[in-house]
């Protein structure tokens, strides 16, 4: 799932502003380079991120959904608003990527009045709170609890299984520890028969390991991405253009792959 953040604080591609045209160019991009869907976000999750009105939020991600509709791979839209999930599924998006797990009034009612695909995520707390002070009785058992319990509103709601996919949330309300454990315990988060997809990609749970910016972790994410795929994971969040494959590189990856196999 390549990632296309149409917001200014852009995660790791730094300070710059990605324009229409930009994020038009990285989307065939990441299309050339086999990626199986896009995912589209017009406001960032970040902790403490400033809030996105909704008419800015929907200025951003329409007309890249609109220009990439018939691209050739589904759409998802990174959005806890219902009102940009409306919008965005008119405009031909596919798969609603919520990381509020569709909690936000009328993304439940929504949903059921479409026939999109969902992903819905763990998340502890608010982005604006959630890395105060995580904590956990058991993360394991309480992200798998949260995610098997929304499946299973969601069927009571009316939505079909086969439309759903869950993913624990790396990052959001979580220690470095707490993600760690997860990433360890993947196989016991999800219903056999529900798609795991993961998003660790250049996240500061890889950072803390490597001790390199968000813009040096493409190793990293790739070590993480082999150990979650090797882990039962079905989908991963996130990718990396054409890479240097350096000695360093090689380097760094097993390095990584080493820490992250052992549990970091
Ligand atoms: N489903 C799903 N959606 C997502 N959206 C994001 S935002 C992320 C970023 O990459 O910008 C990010 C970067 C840094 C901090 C928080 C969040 N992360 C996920 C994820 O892990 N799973």
């Amino acid at each position: 799932m390549g990632i296309l953040n149409i917001t200014p604080d852009s995660f790791y591609d730094g300070a710059h502003f990605l324009t229409h045209d930009a994020a038009l160019k990285r989307a065939m991009q990441m299309v050339d380079e086999g990626v199986d869907l896009i995912d589209i976000g017009g406001e960032s999750t970040r902790p403490g991120a400033p809030a996105v009105p909704l008419n800015e939020e929907l200025e951003r991600v329409l007309p890249i959904i609109k220009a990439l509709r018939d691209v050739g791979v589904p759409l998802s839209i990174d959005t806890h608003k219902p009102e940009v999930m409306r919008a965005a599924l008119a405009e031909g998006a596919d798969l609603i990527n919520d990381i509020w797990g569709l909690r936000q009034p009328g993304a439940l009612e929504l949903v059921q009045q479409s026939a999109c695909g969902l992903c819905v995520m763990h998340m502890s707390g608010t982005p604006q709170t959630m890395q105060r002070a995580p904590s956990y009785q058991d993360v394991v058992a309480e992200v798998a609890a949260f995610l098997h319990v929304r499946i299973a509103e969601l069927e009571a709601a009316g939505i079909a299984r086969s439309r759903i996919s869950v993913d624990p949330g790396f990052g959001f309300g979580k220690t470095l520890e707490h993600n760690y454990t997860l990433l360890a315990h993947l196989a016991q988060l999800a219903p056999a028969d529900v798609p795991l997809l993961i998003g660790l990609s250049r996240k500061s749970m890889l950072g803390a390991v490597i001790d390199r910016p968000a813009s040096e972790r493409a190793a990293a994410s790739i070590a993480g991405a082999i150990c979650a795929a090797e882990r039962g994971a079905h989908g991963i969040r996130g990718k990396v253009g054409e890479l240097p494959i350096t000695p360093d590189f090689v380097l760094r990856l097993g390095y990584v792959a080493g820490k992250v196999l052992a549990g970091a």
